[in-house]
C-alpha cells in the first residue's frame, strides 16, 4: 500500500487533487507489488489497482462477468450515454453487443473510408478560410472536435450534423456544455460514492439542470436520426453503410435500445476521438523532424485527402509510420485514463481472494507506459517502436509494439468489454491525420507547452488540454 495517507482521508485527497492517473502512475513505480496494489479512499475504504498482464486478464477475460462497472460511474454516465452497451452487465451486456459487432467489421469500417476522407477533406477546406480570419492561428481541438462530431454522424448515424462549416451548431454546444467539467459537477461525483445518485441527481443545482435540458436535446436528436433512417428505408428501399443502419437491420432493438446506443456512439465515440487527434498534432509540433518524415511518406504514397480523390485503408496501410505515429500516440496519451470495476460476487484476480462489493481501478495512462511490460523507454514518445526493417529493407507494422504483453496496451480496454468502436476510430484518426500533415504544417502557438507539464489537463472523462491547442498552422503546397 503507498505509505503517505490521511488517518482518515486515506489516499482520496491525493486522488482528488492531482491530475487524474497521476496517483496511479506514481504508485506503480514507487510502491512495491506483484501486479496489485491496495489503496484508501475517503474514510480509509480498501481499493484495489490491477497493474499485472496476469490480473487484466482475470478482470478482462477470464473473470469478466465478475466484476461490473460501479453504479457510482455508469449512473451519471447513462443521462448522457443513454442505457446501451457501455453501461450495460451480464446477459444483457452479451446480447447487445452480439446485435452491434456486425456494425464494426473490417469490412464495414472499410466500406466507410470514402465518408472518413470527405469529412476530412471538408475540415481541411473550412480550415484553410479560418487561417485568413486568424493568422493561421488555429485552434486544433476546436477543429478535431468538430469532425469527430460529423464522422460519427455521417459514417456512425447516416445523418451529417454540419459542425465542420458551423461551430454554432446546437450539438456542438450542447456537448461542449456535457463535456466541461463545472466544480459542481467534481463535488457532486465526489458525493457520488456516498450518497444515492437519485437523491444527487434531483438537487435543485444548475448543474443538474442543465444535465438534463442537454440528456433530453441529445435524445431528441437520437430519435429524430433513428426515424429518419426508417422513412429513408421505407422509400428507397435500401439501407445505409452506417452503423445504426447496421443495427436497426439486427432486428435485436426497439426503438427505445436504438435511441440508448445511439446515445452511447455519439458520447463514447466523439470527445475520445477528439483527444488522440489533439494529441497526435501536439506530438508532431513537439518532434518537427517527424512531421516532415511523416508528410514525407504520406505525400508519396497517397494523394492529398482533400482533392476528391479516394483514399481507401488498403491505401493508408502503404504508410506504416502514420499507423506508428497514432499508435504511439494513443500509448502515450490514452484518452480514458482510467476505469473502474466493482466486484459483483466474492472472486479472485491472481490467486488473491477478492470480496464482493470490492472496487478496482484499471489505470490505462500507467500501464501503458509501464517499463515492465514495455522496456527502459516506455516513457518515451517513439513511434519506431510500432516498426520493423523487413527483409526488403521497408517499414512493417509491429501489432504490440514490441511489448512483453497484449495487457500493455489498454486505451481501447481488452477482452469481451473493449471498445466496439476501435476500429472506426482508428480509421478516422489515421485519415484525419493523413489529411492534416499531408496539407498543413503544424508549430506550437506557446513554445512553453512543449513542456507537457506546462499544459493543463482537464480533469473530464477524457484526457485532453483544458484550455484547447493552440497552433501556428502552415498550407504545405
Ligand atoms: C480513440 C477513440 C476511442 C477510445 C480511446 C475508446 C476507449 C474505450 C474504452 C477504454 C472502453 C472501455 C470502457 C470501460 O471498460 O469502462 C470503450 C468502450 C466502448 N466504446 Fe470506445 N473508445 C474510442 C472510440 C469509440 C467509438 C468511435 C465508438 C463508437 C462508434 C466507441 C464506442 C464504445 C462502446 C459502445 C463501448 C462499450 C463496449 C462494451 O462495453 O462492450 N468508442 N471505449
Amino acid at each position: 500500500m503507498p505509505e503517505e495517507r490521511h488517518w482518515l482521508w486515506g489516499h482520496g485527497l491525493k486522488l482528488l487533487r492531482e491530475p487524474q492517473g497521476d496517483p496511479s502512475k506514481e504508485w506503480l513505480t514507487k510502491v512495491k507489488h506483484d501486479g496489485l496494489v491496495r489503496y484508501l479512499t475517503f474514510f480509509n475504504r480498501e481499493r484495489l489497482i490491477v497493474y499485472s498482464p496476469r490480473a487484466l486478464s482475470d478482470i478482462y477475460v477470464a473473470n469478466c462477468y465478475a466484476f461490473h462497472k460501479p453504479s457510482f460511474l455508469t449512473n451519471p454516465m447513462r443521462v448522457i450515454l443513454g442505457n446501451g452497451l457501455l453501461v450495460s452487465e451480464g446477459d444483457d451486456h452479451k446480447f447487445q453487443k452480439k446485435g452491434l459487432l456486425s456494425a464494426f467489421t473490417r469490412q464495414r469500417v472499410d466500406a466507410l473510408y470514402p465518408v472518413f476522407c470527405q469529412r476530412a477533406s471538408e475540415t481541411i477546406q473550412e480550415m484553410r478560410m479560418a487561417m485568413k480570419q486568424n493568422e493561421g492561428v488555429l485552434d486544433i481541438a476546436n477543429w478535431a472536435s468538430r469532425y469527430a462530431l460529423d464522422v460519427i454522424g455521417s459514417a456512425g448515424l447516416g445523418k451529417d450534423f454540419g459542425a465542420i462549416k458551423d461551430e454554432n451548431n446546437s450539438l456542438v454546444k450542447v456537448y461542449k456544455k456535457v463535456f466541461k467539467v463545472s466544480k459542481q459537477q467534481r463535488i457532486i461525483f465526489l458525493l457520488n460514492t456516498f450518497l444515492p445518485w437519485w437523491l444527487l441527481s434531483n438537487l435543485p443545482l444548475s448543474h443538474n439542470r442543465e444535465l438534463s435540458q442537454a440528456s433530453k436535446a441529445i435524445r431528441q436528436v437520437c430519435q429524430d436520426v433513428i426515424h429518419q433512417r426508417r422513412a429513408q428505408y421505407a422509400h428507397e428501399g435500401v439501407w445505409g453503410s452506417d452503423l445504426l443502419s447496421t443495427a436497426i437491420q439486427s432486428g435485436r432493438f426497439s426503438d427505445d435500445n436504438l435511441i440508448d446506443q445511439v446515445m452511447t456512439f455519439l458520447a463514447a465515440g466523439h470527445e475520445t476521438t477528439e483527444s488522440s487527434l489533439v494529441w497526435a498534432i501536439y506530438l508532431l509540433a513537439k518532434h518537427p523532424e517527424l512531421q516532415q518524415k511523416l508528410r514525407a511518406e504520406i505525400r508519396e504514397n497517397i494523394p492529398a485527402i482533400d482533392s476528391g480523390t479516394e483514399v481507401t485503408n488498403a491505401d493508408l496501410k502503404r504508410i506504416p509510420l502514420l499507423h506508428a505515429v497514432c499508435n504511439e500516440t494513443l500509448r502515450i496519451f490514452s484518452p480514458v485514463r482510467l476505469t473502474m470495476r466493482e466486484a459483483a460476487c466474492d472472486t479472485y484476480l491472481q490467486d488473491t481472494a477478492v470480496p464482493c462489493g470490492t472496487k478496482v481501478m484499471i489505470s490505462s495512462c500507467a500501464t501503458n507506459i509501464d517499463e515492465t511490460l514495455w522496456g527502459p523507454d516506455a516513457s518515451e514518445f517513439n513511434p519506431y517502436r510500432w516498426l520493423r526493417k523487413n527483409e526488403e529493407g521497408n517499414w512493417e507494422f509491429l501489432h504490440e509494439g514490441g511489448a512483453m504483453s497484449k495487457y500493455a496496451m489498454l486505451t481501447f480496454s481488452q477482452g469481451h468489454r473493449s471498445c466496439i468502436g476501435q476500429r472506426f476510430a482508428r480509421a478516422e484518426f489515421a485519415c484525419l491525420i493523413a489529411g492534416w500533415i499531408g496539407r498543413f504544417s503544424f508549430q506550437l502557438e506557446d513554445e512553453a507547452l512543449m513542456d507537457v507539464s506546462k499544459l493543463k489537463i482537464g480533469n473530464g472523462i477524457t484526457a485532453k488540454p483544458a484550455n484547447g491547442m493552440r497552433m501556428r498552422v502552415g498550407i504545405v503546397l
